[in-house]
């Protein structure tokens, strides 16, 4: 009778786990943002910045909320450790894809702020990130590439269908009027021409959908980076009746600042 009664307590008060991935280009800040969600929880200060390596394996944080455990998983973003990625689909149940919100200041300067004289990549070079890239052109291209990796995420089997939520990071040092010199205002919070570019291709892959042969380039562009090495990843016919919308959102966060 105690063993049923315990077993029923158990059952009744246990909390659900949620596993939740944070994923990102190399050097766009995702261990940082997870040292400092760690540091709100834990209420500890976040170690320095000069002491967050690039990551080679995990790492790992268990937030124990009252009605349920969140489970995160950090992983390194260069290409030489992407094919570790797919290890963690099968069990993941959110995704957290972290960007560089500066690569974005072009269009927001063209957007809000025409007469900032200035290149966004000047004020990356002259900025606190350190971030390489060589000119706006390198720039777009990091941007085009984030956002092909992430498509190859979202239509893997193992994730299709699963919640994501974009951190546009740096926000404290981007460029763009509305996003750097207030954070953690509103607007940084929600930085809008972010999220309309993605939700431009958002849509895009939503349409890939019905069309087998985009997405079966997506998922070919994805072996080749190496984070996928499923031969034949797609139920073709799932997909092409399948109801498959996204549920996703933008946020701008610095991890070291606000
Ligand atoms: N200005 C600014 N710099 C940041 C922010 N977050 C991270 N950085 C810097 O960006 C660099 C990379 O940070 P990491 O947290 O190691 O990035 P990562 O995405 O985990 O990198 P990998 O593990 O190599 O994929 C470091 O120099 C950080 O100090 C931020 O919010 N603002
Ligand atoms: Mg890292």
């Amino acid at each position: 009778m105690y063993h049923l009664l315990s077993g029923l307590y158990a059952e009744w008060t246990r909390k659900e786990q949620f596993n939740i991935l944070i994923l990102g280009l190399q050097s766009v800040g995702k261990t940082s943002v997870l040292e400092k969600v760690k540091s709100i929880y834990l209420r500890t200060p976040p170690p320095s910045p000069q002491r967050i390596t690039p990551t080679v394996g995990q790492n790992v944080f268990n937030l124990s909320l009252p009605s349920s455990n969140l489970h995160f998983w950090d992983l390194g973003g260069s290409k030489s450790v992407r094919s570790l990625w797919q290890k963690y689909f099968e069990e993941s149940h959110a995704l957290v894809w972290v960007v560089d919100a500066r690569l974005w200041d072009d269009l927001a300067r063209g957007d809000e702020n025409p007469t900032i004289g200035y290149s966004a990549y000047d004020k990356i070079k002259k900025g606190k990130g350190k971030a390489n890239y060589d000119d706006d052109q390198a720039m777009s291209e990091q941007r085009e590439e984030s956002w092909t990796t992430l498509a190859g995420l979202m239509a893997h089997p193992s994730l299709e269908g699963l919640p994501v939520l974009i951190l546009a990071n740096k926000v404290d040092d981007a460029s763009s009027s509305s996003l750097s010199t207030s954070f953690p205002a509103d607007h940084a919070r929600n930085p809008k021409h972010i999220k309309s570019w993605f939700q431009a291709r958002m849509e895009g892959l939503v349409e890939k959908d019905i069309d087998i042969d985009s997405r079966d380039d997506i998922s070919r562009r994805a072996r080749r980076n190496g984070y996928w090495t499923t031969s034949s990843p797609l139920d073709k016919e799932e997909n092409l009746n399948g109801d498959k919308g996204y549920e996703w959102e933008v946020i701008g966060t610095s991890a070291i600042d606000g």
